[in-house]
């Protein structure tokens, strides 16, 4: 074992993340990627339940980044809106491996991401269900907030949808408030989710800009204007927009508007 999987070893050895071994899943599939590694859709043989497994991709990520999401996950895994962390394994497949060969062991969101559920099901939704989807949301953000964690990194392609509920995940960027609002941060996330206080460069005035709980707040609006208008934010097929340009403009003043989107359907 190499001196940084200690740290996974660590998480499993104190309990606070169960170990199952690899074996015990079949069918594994792949059905997603993204920036740090890979998702797979898996069967847990000893009852038949499907999970997703995620790896993670050799220099990406760090085992320290990857045990911060298995701690932070472990704290709020107790909310039916948020995805359940069923445990890790690891993979064997020493043809297979990058950086680590440990994936983490997730509940398995039956409808995709919420940009995806929204792109293929928004005439199907009534005022019923958005509001449900924005409380839901809002509910599974207040419990990270209790717990003293801010996401950071809120946007429809990590709020995954299950059985027409909402299951927000991806924790890689998350950090304990107190973490968070003591170090320099870079900043991560999709631009138009972003507190837009958060370009105005390290500093505002004299003081360094910390992302923080109104961080996400900002987020969970954008989130809500997507969901009630159907389109993700500041996307214009017509006339895309260029990422530099879109921060400058969101730093001056540029929000989506819901009824123009609405008049131009
Ligand atoms: N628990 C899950 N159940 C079902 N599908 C999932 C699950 N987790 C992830 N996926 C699928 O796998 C894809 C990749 O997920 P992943 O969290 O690795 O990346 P991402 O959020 O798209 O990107 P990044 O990690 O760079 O922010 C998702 O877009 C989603 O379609």
């Amino acid at each position: 074992m190499n001196p940084s999987e200690d740290l996974i070893q660590q998480c499993l050895v104190e309990g606070q993340v169960k170990f199952y071994e690899y074996t015990r899943f079949k069918d594994i599939e792949l059905i997603g990627e993204g920036g740090y590694g890979k998702v797979y859709r898996a069967i847990f043989k000893d009852n038949e339940i499907t999970v997703a497994l995620k790896s993670f991709k050799g220099n990406h990520v760090s085992i320290k980044e990857i045990v911060n999401e298995l701690k932070l996950h472990c704290r709020v895994d107790m909310h039916s809106n948020i995805i359940r962390l069923h445990g890790a394994t690891k993979n064997e497949d020493k043809q297979n491996l990058s950086f680590t060969h440990y994936m983490f062991v997730l509940e398995y969101a039956d409808s995709g991401t919420l940009r995806s559920y929204l792109r293929n099901n928004f005439k199907y939704l009534s005022w019923y269900d958005k509001i449900n989807f924005a409380l839901q949301i809002a509910s599974a953000v207040k419990c990270l907030h209790v717990e003293g964690i801010i996401h950071r990194d809120l946007h429809s392609n990590n709020i995954l949808v299950h059985q027409k509920n909402i299951k927000l995940t991806d924790f890689g960027l998350s950090r304990r408030l107190d973490e968070a609002t003591n170090s320099n941060q870079k900043f991560g996330g999709v631009i138009a989710y972003i507190d837009p206080q958060g370009f105005e460069g390290s500093r505002r005035g004299n003081k360094i800009f910390k992302f923080n709980k109104k961080s996400d707040i900002y987020s969970i609006g954008i989130l809500m204007w997507e969901i009630s208008s159907g389109y993700p934010p500041f996307k214009d097929d017509s006339e895309p927009y260029q990422l530099a340009s879109l921060i400058v403009d969101i730093k001056n003043g540029l929000r989506e508007n819901h009824l123009y989107r609405l008049l131009a359907a």
